[in-house]
């Protein structure tokens, strides 16, 4: 600990994030609790900065993984949350769902798996069918970077060949699961894992297959749009199970080697009993959590607990 009985997590987060995760709530309800949460400033070298106990950040680039490389030479004892080359995985969204398929964990009522989909990296691709390697029409377009800027959440959903066209590659495309026009966010801080509902896109039917326009859309959860899907459908949506919910979840924990992320689960409309993982997210908005003040100090003191078994000497 950096003070008697006190554990000090330096947060280097931009300024948008720090907004929506550092409220006043946390960080009193952290400092109650023996936690101590500091900005860490970005525009000093990090090794001149804490000592911090953990430390947690969002932030990409080769000069920011340069100092928290020159951090943990300094301070080998320092936690952080989480590896720079783990969450890297996530910023594309190819081999950020590779770690579902690799996933071992089974379940007898419920299966999971991702939607088919294929990378376009070459404008002429898009006007090749074969390239769509047997994809089924709709497909939703995404970037195949998922960096967290603006462009990487731009989606379409795509009705056919000539909607290709005007995409911009490198994209993946991905098809489109009817899934009842409602998803769940499985949250995920350490152990502990919380699911919720949020609406989504409705399910397209079958007489809307042939629709030549293209339907652009970003960020659909978070949106209070028309596109979603009605609310009845959405309040009458039952929870996957809990019990596979968090076995999904510490099976992706552990092969992604991520402690705070979360994923987003659609439940199949053609096999009530199967799921697709259609999305991963680094540190997500956790502030939409129920509790994620308790949650996330819970995190911070068994981050403290661990620190402080793992510096304990064995008595011989
Ligand atoms: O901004 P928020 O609170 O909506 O959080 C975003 C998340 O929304 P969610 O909490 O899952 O609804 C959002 O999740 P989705 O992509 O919407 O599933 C991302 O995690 C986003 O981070 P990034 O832009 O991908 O780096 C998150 O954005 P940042 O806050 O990290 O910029
Ligand atoms: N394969 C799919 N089938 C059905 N809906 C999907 C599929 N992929 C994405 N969506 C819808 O599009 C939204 C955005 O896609 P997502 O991959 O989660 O991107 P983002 O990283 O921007 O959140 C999802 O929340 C969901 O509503
Ligand atoms: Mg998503
Ligand atoms: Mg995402």
């Amino acid at each position: 600990m950096s003070g008697e009985d006190r554990f000090e997590v330096g947060y280097a987060l931009a300024q948008k994030k720090q907004k929506s995760f550092v409220q006043p709530s946390l960080v009193e309800h952290a400092r109650s609790r023996g936690i101590d949460m500091v900005c860490i400033d970005l525009d000093k070298p990090l090794v001149e900065q804490g000592p911090f106990d953990a430390i947690l950040h969002k932030l990409s680039g080769k000069e920011w993984h340069k100092e928290l490389e020159e951090y943990e030479k300094k301070h080998p004892d320092v936690i952080i949350i989480d590896s720079p080359d783990a969450i890297e995985r996530l910023h594309n969204r190819i081999s950020m769902l590779q770690a579902v398929s690799d996933l071992q964990v089974g379940d007898e009522q419920e299966t999971f798996g991702i939607p088919k989909q294929s990378v376009m990296d070459r404008a002429d691709c898009l006007g090749d069918l074969k390239a769509m390697s047997g994809l089924k029409f709709p497909v939703i377009a995404k970037p195949l970077v998922a960096d967290g800027s603006a462009k990487s959440h731009a989606m379409s959903l795509i009705f056919n060949q000539e909607g290709l066209t005007k995409l911009k590659p490198p994209v993946v495309l991905q098809e489109f699961v009817n899934h009842g026009g409602v998803i769940f966010k499985v949250y995920v801080v350490g152990d502990y894992v919380k699911c919720v509902k949020r609406r989504s896109l409705p399910d397209v039917p079958e007489d809307e297959l042939n629709r030549s326009e293209a339907l652009c859309f970003s960020q659909i959860s978070n949106m209070g749009s028309t596109q979603q899907c009605g609310a009845s459908d959405y309040l009458q949506a039952e929870l996957p199970p809990t019990k596979f919910v968090a076995e999904l979840a510490k099976g992706l924990r552990e092969n992604l080697g991520l402690r705070l992320f979360n994923f987003d689960l659609i439940r199949d409309s053609k096999a009530g009993n199967h799921y697709h993982v259609i999305d991963i997210n680094y540190f997500p908005g956790y502030a939409k959590m129920p509790a994620y003040e308790t949650v996330l100090t819970d995190f911070f003191l068994s981050l403290a607990k661990l620190k402080a078994s793992s510096n304990t000497p064995v008595a011989n």
